[in-house]
């Protein structure tokens, strides 16, 4: 707009609100740049955190928003550019609204401060939190998880620009509070290239200590619940089963720490419910059990608590698994159980789990509601189920796993 063009006021506006209105989601542009340079661009899936919870910005034309990270530093970038403004001082703006969430760190619209900032970090590069486990490869190439070191400078930098993908991403995320010392914060790396890794995505948990009688604590034994809290792919790397294995190495991790006794997991949504269960059954037919001899009987024998304290699953989590275990027979003739045992065993769980509520209910009305309660989980187990071999891998690696795991069955 010409300096002499007077400039729009909110009346002006209220003629064609929808000229003045953006989506804050369809506004905000993320973009992260690939190693080659070239950079990778997606939208958020939420930003009521920041710009409220109808998601609109209003007083700007044709706005957008431009929030970019470095693949390796993840150094951040804002820039906010539209064709016109309303002339009224309590619009919102959306730079210093960004702000107020990023680390003081990020660069506002000079690109060329932000590349030198970036080569500068690169110079020395090294990530800022330790390797757990080995780093693994995938197809041609490897990847790491390293825990953030938050005492460390670069540490929790990193941690500071990490953070606003959890209110993009992730319903009802919040912000951690890393002067908390119990939360611990892993980062997936793609380290193909040792000098300037990519970061493929991160996780928090949060270590609750649990009381696990006096001779343990006199014994200075901690017992640790593990809980994730946070858990993200960046966009471009999703759907590549490196969720996955950032889920399986962290497991892996935890089974082989004494201190841990159960991990769980803060308000799962459905796709992170899908990877866990398909990653759980996955981990449990591969190196623990063989899929064809689970029965009601040993479910209901003191295997089966043994087997979930040592794979370190919570109760519900475990009985889901047997569960679907139970259905995967059925649907491959692996069992002597019938459908209707299996059934009748699943709204066991389910009666005593909504005990309460069903007990207040007239007979017909309470069977009908666990019937269709039973319905709708066995399609949903079934679609988990879809495309998983369970019992081809457990044959193949009984013998070999039963060396590691031995079970009182
Ligand atoms: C606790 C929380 O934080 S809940 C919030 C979770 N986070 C979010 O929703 C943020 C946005 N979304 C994301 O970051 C990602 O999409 C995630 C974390 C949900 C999933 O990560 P992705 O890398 O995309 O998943 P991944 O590719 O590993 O899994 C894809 C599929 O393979 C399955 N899978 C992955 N690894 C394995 C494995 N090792 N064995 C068996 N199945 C596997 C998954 O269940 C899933 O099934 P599908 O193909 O039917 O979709």
């Amino acid at each position: 707009m010409s300096d002499n063009t007077p400039t729009p006021s909110i009346t002006a506006a209220s003629l064609q609100p929808e000229l003045w209105t953006s989506s804050s989601n369809d506004a905000l542009q993320i973009y992260i740049t690939d190693s080659d340079g070239t950079a990778l661009n997606f939208h958020p899936n939420f930003t009521y955190p920041i710009f409220g919870d109808s998601e609109q910005i209003f007083g700007y034309r044709d706005l957008v928003i431009f929030l970019c990270f470095d693949h390796c530093t993840f150094y951040p970038f804002l820039n906010v550019k539209y064709s016109d403004r309303l002339n009224d001082d309590t619009l919102e703006d959306p730079r210093a609204k960004l702000l107020s969430y990023l680390p003081e760190s990020t660069v506002f619209k000079d690109e060329a401060k932000w590349a030198d900032s970036i080569s500068k970090e690169k110079e020395d590069f090294k990530i800022p939190g330790e390797l757990i486990g080995d780093v693994f490869t995938l197809g041609e190439d490897k990847y790491g998880i390293y825990k953030l070191d938050l005492k460390n400078a670069q540490g929790l930098e990193l941690h500071k620009r990490l953070q606003i993908l959890v209110l993009l991403f992730i319903e009802a995320g919040s912000y951690i509070d890393h002067q908390d010392e119990l939360w611990d914060i892993y980062v997936m790396y793609k380290v193909t290239d040792e000098k300037t890794p990519s970061i493929i995505g991160f996780c928090t948990a949060y270590n609750y200590w649990k009381y696990g009688g006096f001779d343990k604590f006199d014994s200075n034994q901690q017992e640790v619940r593990k809980k994730i809290s946070q858990f993200i792919v960046l966009p471009m790397f999703q759907g590549l089963k490196l969720g996955g294995h950032f889920y399986n190495k962290l497991f892996e991790y935890w089974m082989q720490d004494p201190s841990v006794i159960e991990v769980v997991v803060e308000d799962p949504n459905e796709s992170f419910d899908d990877l866990r269960d398909r990653c759980d059954l996955t981990r449990l037919c591969q190196n623990t059990i063989k899929v064809a001899s689970v029965d009601l009987a040993l479910i209901n024998s003191e295997w089966a608590t043994k087997l979930r304290q040592e794979q370190k699953l919570e109760k519900r989590q475990f009985s889901r698994l047997l569960e679907m275990i139970l259905l995967y027979q059925l649907e491959h003739s692996l069992t002597n159980v019938t459908r209707k045992q299996v059934r009748l065993f699943i709204k066991k769980r389910l009666y005593e789990k909504n005990k309460e509520i069903l007990d207040g209910l007239d007979e017909p009305t309470r069977l009908d509601k666990l019937q269709t309660a039973y319905a709708s989980l066995e399609q949903d187990y079934k679609r988990i189920l879809s495309g998983l071999s369970l019992h081809k891998r457990s044959l193949d690696t009984t013998e070999a796993s039963s060396k590691k795991f031995k079970l009182n069955v």
